[in-house]
């Protein structure tokens, strides 16, 4: 029916939109702010549906072991930049996010870096998509997100974890 036809559309139409913004890295109703006693974090300027797309976790992927390398060479500004996840493959992996720009959009603040760790207030969790042959981990939101809330995502890493390891790690 044309009711359904629309519908099939529409989501293709977001598919597109969401593609669009993974490769420019221009996500909307997002923004970057200072959050008391953690550095940067990421603040809703628009309310977000449950299921929604929020952001991805933009940087260069790179096998574990090149990840868990960079990872020990990075100080200060450049450190805990990292996702580690496992492709559709069961391969173990690694989203790099150490710079503060990447090689492929030079001049930019790519947003998904920059979201904080909850593991109680968690809002968003995510989700390995691939575009283009090439992995893309989403921030899909598990609750509703209100405006002026912050993105939160639960880092799965606990002190004793691999991330944990000889760093001052008061916030886990
Ligand atoms: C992926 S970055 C998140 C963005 C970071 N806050 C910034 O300013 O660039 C991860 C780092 O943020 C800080 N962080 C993340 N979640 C935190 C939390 N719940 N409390 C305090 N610091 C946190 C830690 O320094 C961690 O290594």
């Amino acid at each position: 029916t044309k009711a359904k036809r629309k519908k099939t559309n529409e989501g293709e139409d977001d598919d597109k939109d969401m593609q669009k913004y993974i490769k420019k890295q221009k996500w909307k109703g997002l923004v970057a702010v200072p959050e008391e006693g953690k550095g940067r974090g990421v603040v809703a300027t628009r309310a977000f549906q449950i299921g929604e797309v929020v952001c991805d976790y933009h940087g260069k992927i790179v096998s574990r072991k090149v990840g868990i390398e960079t990872h020990k060479s990075t100080i200060g500004m450049e450190s805990g930049y990292m996702f580690f996840y496992k492709d559709k493959n069961g391969q173990s992996k690694c989203v790099d996010a150490h710079s503060e720009e990447c090689e492929c959009h030079p001049g930019k603040q790519t947003i998904g870096r920059l979201i904080n760790h909850s593991s109680k207030r968690a809002n968003v969790r995510p989700r390995l998509y691939s575009l283009d042959d090439k992995d893309v981990i989403l921030f899909i939101a598990q609750k509703g997100i209100k405006v002026n809330e912050e993105i939160l995502y639960n880092y799965g890493a606990s002190k004793k974890s691999f991330a944990g390891e000889g760093l001052d790690l008061d916030w886990l």
